[in-house]
């Protein structure tokens, strides 16, 4: 799918400091979703009824082509659906215009991409400050031992100079890194080990979870069983149709 890559990197997150508070354990609540790419096109995706809780670790699975992509557009507010509403702590993302998407994004959501989305010619450190230089903020102290800091934790030495001389899974933690600089309470990726290694892809994984997982929601798509099955909730895709979901298989199991 295209994608609006330079819009999510802009917006990467805030701090968490400025949500309000809690009302539920339900962070985000999907109702009557539907995406057509075309007028007179057939949906590439349809839910009816999801909801996600906060602190979930959650795996999207499925084929190629049967949605995946879209939906974590469509919940990180990239994208804009055809009919229904994405409700996040209780604010429907969908009656937001342009600048309020924004603003909501930046304080709620870091993106790690399938592809990076590094600038190659700058320092690593220099892209993991990515998100508070496009917000325009002078990069204060704190931001900057904070980026040290997340440097150091993905393994990645603060004396590399140019990011095009890292190899990709080095690049992916440096992605991972700016994901959480500003220490968002949600983390989407997209195909986050895709582009990668078998080595590679199994650090990673480790980066993003141990790192990402603790207290914040993560929700990924992925071919990875690996990344899968890091995650507390699989969601399954099929055709732009929900067709499995592990909450749901555990409930009935307790039930039975
Ligand atoms: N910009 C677009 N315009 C028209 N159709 C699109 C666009 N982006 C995606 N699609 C179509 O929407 C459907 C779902 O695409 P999506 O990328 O969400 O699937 P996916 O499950 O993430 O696939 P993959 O695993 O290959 O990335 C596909 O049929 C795709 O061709």
């Amino acid at each position: 799918m295209r994608k609006p890559v330079l819009s999510a990197l802009s917006d990467l997150s805030m701090p968490s400091s400025n949500l309000s508070e809690p009302v539920s354990d339900v962070l985000l609540r999907i109702e009557e979703l539907s995406l057509h790419y075309g007028k007179n096109q057939p949906p590439v995706l349809q839910i009816g009824n999801l909801a996600i809780d906060r602190g979930q670790t959650v795996g999207i699975s499925g084929p190629s082509g049967s949605g995946k992509s879209s939906l974590l557009y469509l919940i990180s507010g990239l994208l804009k659906p055809s009919h229904g509403k994405i409700i996040w702590n209780g604010t429907d993302i969908t009656t937001l215009g342009e600048g309020e998407t924004d603003r909501w994004r930046r304080k709620s959501i870091g993106f790690v991409f399938q592809d990076f989305h590094l600038i190659d010619e700058v320092t690593p450190l220099d892209n993991v400050l990515i998100p508070a230089s496009f917000i325009g903020w002078r990069i204060n102290d704190a931001t900057r031992k904070r980026a040290h800091e997340l440097l150091d934790q993905v393994g990645v030495p603060l004396a590399r100079k140019s990011t095009s001389d890292l190899s990709r899974g080095e690049q992916q933690r440096v992605a991972i890194a700016r994901a959480l600089l500003f220490d968002p309470p949600v983390i989407l990726a997209d195909e986050p080990t895709a582009s990668l290694d078998d080595a590679a892809s199994k650090t990673a994984t480790e980066t993003l979870f141990s790192l990402a997982g603790s207290n914040r929601t993560i929700i990924t798509v992925s071919h990875d069983q690996d990344v899968i099955d890091r995650c507390g909730r699989v969601l399954r895709f099929d055709k732009g149709a929900l067709i499995d979901d592990s909450a749901n298989i555990k409930e009935k199991a307790e039930l039975a």
